[in-house]
């Protein structure tokens, strides 16, 4: 009982922790959804889909754009939450001083050396942002710009197979709608 306890109220910190850093942030979407819905769908996905239990997992899914994308830093993931998930997330950020399509290459070069836990995050991710794509065009994306995400996405996501066959039959039926 209080280990399930425990797990819940980490999970919680996660949620909190990550819905005050994305605060004011939104999705690209017509309709701005809050920012926070990707992260919580991200490991939603894990959970429900992916069957994934590993709480370290599904805290650095909560947690997976907080360095990317706020001003949060790895050592500060690593005081609140420890230094497994803070190296799970640190696989799965960007470098954001790079270059955009040098970040974009090296996803797909990194991610069949990935671990395991890595890979589990960034399935979902891929798997949420391309059922985005397939509802709405986010802000100021060309059709092309669309059509070369899919493709990308299809490459990256081949670096991670072997990892949750759910969310890979999931990825796979939208690739087959999208990508030849
Ligand atoms: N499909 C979609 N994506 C949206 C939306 N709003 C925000 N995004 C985010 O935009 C990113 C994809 O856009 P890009 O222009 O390719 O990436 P960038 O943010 O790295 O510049 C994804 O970030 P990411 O987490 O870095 O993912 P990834 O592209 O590295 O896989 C995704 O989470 C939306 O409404 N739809």
């Amino acid at each position: 009982m209080s280990d399930s306890l425990d797990v819940l109220g980490i999970l919680l910190k996660c949620a909190n922790f990550a819905a005050v850093k994305h605060s004011g942030q939104r999705r690209k979407d017509p309709e701005k959804t809050p920012y926070i819905n990707h992260p919580i769908g991200v490991a939603y996905i894990l959970t429900d889909e992916g069957s994934v239990r590993d709480p370290a997992v599904i805290m650095a899914a909560i947690l997976h754009d907080t360095v990317e994308d706020t001003d949060t830093t790895l050592d500060e993931i690593k005081k609140e939450f420890g230094s497994n998930v803070a190296n799970i997330v640190a696989e799965v950020t960007d470098d954001k001083s790079l270059p955009y399509d040098e970040r974009k290459r090296l996803q797909i070069v990194h991610a069949p050396t990935s671990s395991k836990e890595a890979k589990l995050v960034k399935l979902a991710d891929k798997l949420y942002n391309l059922r985005d794509l397939e509802k709405a065009t986010p802000e100021g994306w060309s059709q092309e710009r669309v059509k070369q995400y899919f493709i990308w996405a299809s490459k990256v996501v081949e670096g991670l197979r072997g990892t949750n066959r759910q969310i890979e039959n999931s990825l796979d039926e939208i690739f087959s709608r999208h990508v030849l």
